[in-house]
């Protein structure tokens, strides 16, 4: 049997119980004290028989028969306190896992989390570090726990005579071969199990965040088809691995009851050539049952070590994914505006469907450009690439002449700052919100910013001010009142290049007015790329950049492309009646 597995749990365990090791000790410490009560409690109960046979009733009967008593209640008092700490040193190890597997998929690339939904992924974070409870807490301390019983009663049997501990040794040699030999096959099917449970928390994460849609358009019997389809499969996949680890336990508990059989055998051989007393007997008796409690502990952990393994082969390999998109090592940008520089690029988001082809163009610092072009041209894949979202397959693109992939990433994003009209809010304080959890923004810059932005009237009637909580998904606001707040909360992060997509388009003539004004503010000392439908809202651009198909069509000057008439842009502008759409 390969011991890649035993080294894997090892590791894993090594990681997230050495911070606890004084709390693990402690619990080491508990069990020994419980193995030995455990053990002492037979030999009483034999000496009881003996004194019975001995000498009837007497004093020396009620005080076997009392300490019996209270080794019982101290052992019971004992296995609460080491329950307490299991579960106490499980809860801290699985929390530290599931935050290191979420700071680890936080990390991953942006490709990645497209082809994982959520629901597949909480999944993985939560459900399977949640079945690993009992591996964290219970395996190694009862496996340790039971195999020093076991040894200790082998140990005791031998007290008595050696033929006792050879025979059962051999025997428990016997069963545990058997249980590791049935246990190989039903951790494939476990893994299956909870990938099937990861595409049914998918899907149910999918439906629950489109449910307005699915309700709107009528899609509530497609969801009702793949719910059934996805939770028979589910269920299925869960049984089948569930019931081959039936064949085991039935196994195992035939090999018990030949344990026992074997037990009274030896006693009653003993007694036979005078080795034994009545009570000896019936101390090889209890004892040879006491072996079964260890062995079946064993297996029944055995059995849940299957369910562990495909838990952390899944684990395994999520920290082993690794993102396509690599921290640079940390060139310096001079603080101010910053100048962009596609140099030519090609990009797509799979190898043979190329999606922006050979782009090339310049944004001087304090530069505003504007990007407009058919829907699906590639305006916004190109804000991407600016965030590294995604690296190009080919070409390279700069900020004041160094390349993206010469900086940290986190150095990067502090610097750009997007306005999509897919504005993400949280569960948390209006404060957070507009913050993203900054706690060095005071209060007053964030009313200043309120009140700059047009959003003061409503910040005044919020029952609790900055303190108001939002609600899930940023409910009770409307979506133009969702991307007001995005406009506050780049005005608090004060960036040097801001990149606005389609981030007006949610706001009526009114208010797209008033944000105009803050707009203007936001752009002064900075660069921009507004990328519009709008020809309106590109009214600020110095340059234009026309972009169809994935490539450039046209690009230059504003005012140059507007003068001439022959430009693609001054068509665009003639056509411009209202809102005219490019
Ligand atoms: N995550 C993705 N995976 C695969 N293809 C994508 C992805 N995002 C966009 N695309 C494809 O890339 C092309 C360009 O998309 P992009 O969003 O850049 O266009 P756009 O010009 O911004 O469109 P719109 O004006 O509608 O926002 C489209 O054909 C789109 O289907």
């Amino acid at each position: 049997m390969s011991l890649r597995p035993f080294q894997r749990y090892f590791a894993l365990l090594a990681r997230y119980l050495r911070p606890q090791w004084l709390m693990a000790l402690l619990m080491a410490l508990l069990l020994l004290v419980s193995i030995g009560l455990q053990l002492e409690n037979p030999r009483i109960l034999g000496d009881f028989i003996d004194v019975t046979v001995k000498q009837g009733l007497s004093q020396t009967l009620i005080l076997v028969a009392l300490l019996f008593l209270v080794i019982s209640l101290l052992n019971q008092a004992v296995f609460v306190a080491s329950e307490y700490l299991c579960e106490k040193v499980a809860w801290t190890a699985t929390n530290a896992l599931r935050s290191d597997l979420l700071a680890h998929v936080l990390t991953l690339d942006q490709g990645f989390h497209k082809s994982h939904t959520q629901g597949e992924l909480l999944e993985r974070i939560d459900g399977d570090v949640n079945d690993l409870t009992n591996f964290f807490s219970k395996f190694v301390v009862h496996m340790l726990f039971h195999l020093l019983l076991l040894i200790g009663i082998l140990v005791v049997l031998g007290s008595i005579d050696w033929i006792l501990s050879v025979s059962m040794g051999l025997y428990c040699l016997l069963v545990a071969g058997a249980l590791t030999w049935m246990r190989r096959p039903s951790v494939d099917r476990w893994v299956m199990a909870r990938q099937a449970s990861s595409e049914f928390f998918g899907f149910m994460g999918e439906s629950l965040q489109a449910a307005e849609d699915i309700r709107g358009n009528g899609g509530l019997n497609y969801v009702w088809q793949n719910f059934y389809q996805r939770f028979s499969r589910w269920y299925n996949t869960t049984c089948y691995a569930g019931w081959s680890g039936g064949a085991p336990w039935i196994i195992s508990q035939a090999l018990f009851t030949l344990g026992r059989v074997l037990g009274l055998a030896l006693g009653a051989y003993l007694w036979s050539i005078h080795i034994a007393s009545p009570g000896t007997v019936y101390l090889i008796f209890l004892y040879s049952n006491l072996l079964m409690q260890p062995l079946d502990k064993i297996q029944w952990q055995l059995q849940d070590l299957n369910q562990s393994e495909s838990c952390i082969r899944r684990i395994d390999g999520l920290f082993k994914t690794s993102s396509a998109i690599q921290d640079g090592p940390g060139a310096h940008l001079a603080p101010g505006a910053l100048a962009v520089s596609f140099e030519q690029v090609s990009f797509g988001y799979k190898q043979d469907n190329p999606v922006l082809q050979d782009v090339s163009f310049q944004v001087p610092a304090g530069h505003v450009l504007g990007i407009v072009g058919r829907t699906g041209s590639g305006k916004t894949t190109i804000s991407r690439l600016l965030f590294r979202m995604y690296d190009p397959q080919s070409g390279r693109i700069c900020l004041n002449g160094v390349p993206l992939t010469e900086m940290r990433l986190k150095d990067l994003r502090q610097r750009l700052s997007l306005i999509t009209q897919d504005v993400q809010l949280f569960d948390a304080s209006v404060r957070d919100n507009l913050t993203f959890f900054e706690r060095t923004i005071s209060d007053e810059q964030v009313l200043a910013v309120l009140a700059e932005i047009g959003l003061w009237d409503w910040y005044q009637v919020l029952p609790e001010g900055l303190d108001t909580r939002l609600g899930p998904t940023g409910n009770g606001l409307s979506a133009g009142e969702s991307q007001l707040l995005a406009f506050a909360r780049v005005f608090l992060t004060q960036p040097d290049l801001v990149l606005l997509d389609e981030a007006s388009s949610r706001l009526d003539p009114l208010t797209e007015q008033v944000i105009e004004k803050a707009v203007d503010q936001l752009f002064a000392g900075r660069s921009g790329i507004v990328i519009a439908h709008r020809l309106a809202t590109i009214q600020r651009a110095d340059e234009i950049l026309v972009v169809e198909d994935g490539r450039i069509l046209e690009a230059g000057p504003r005012a140059t492309l507007a003068a001439d008439p022959n430009s693609h842009f001054a068509r665009l502008l003639q056509h411009e009646q209202g809102e005219v759409f490019v």
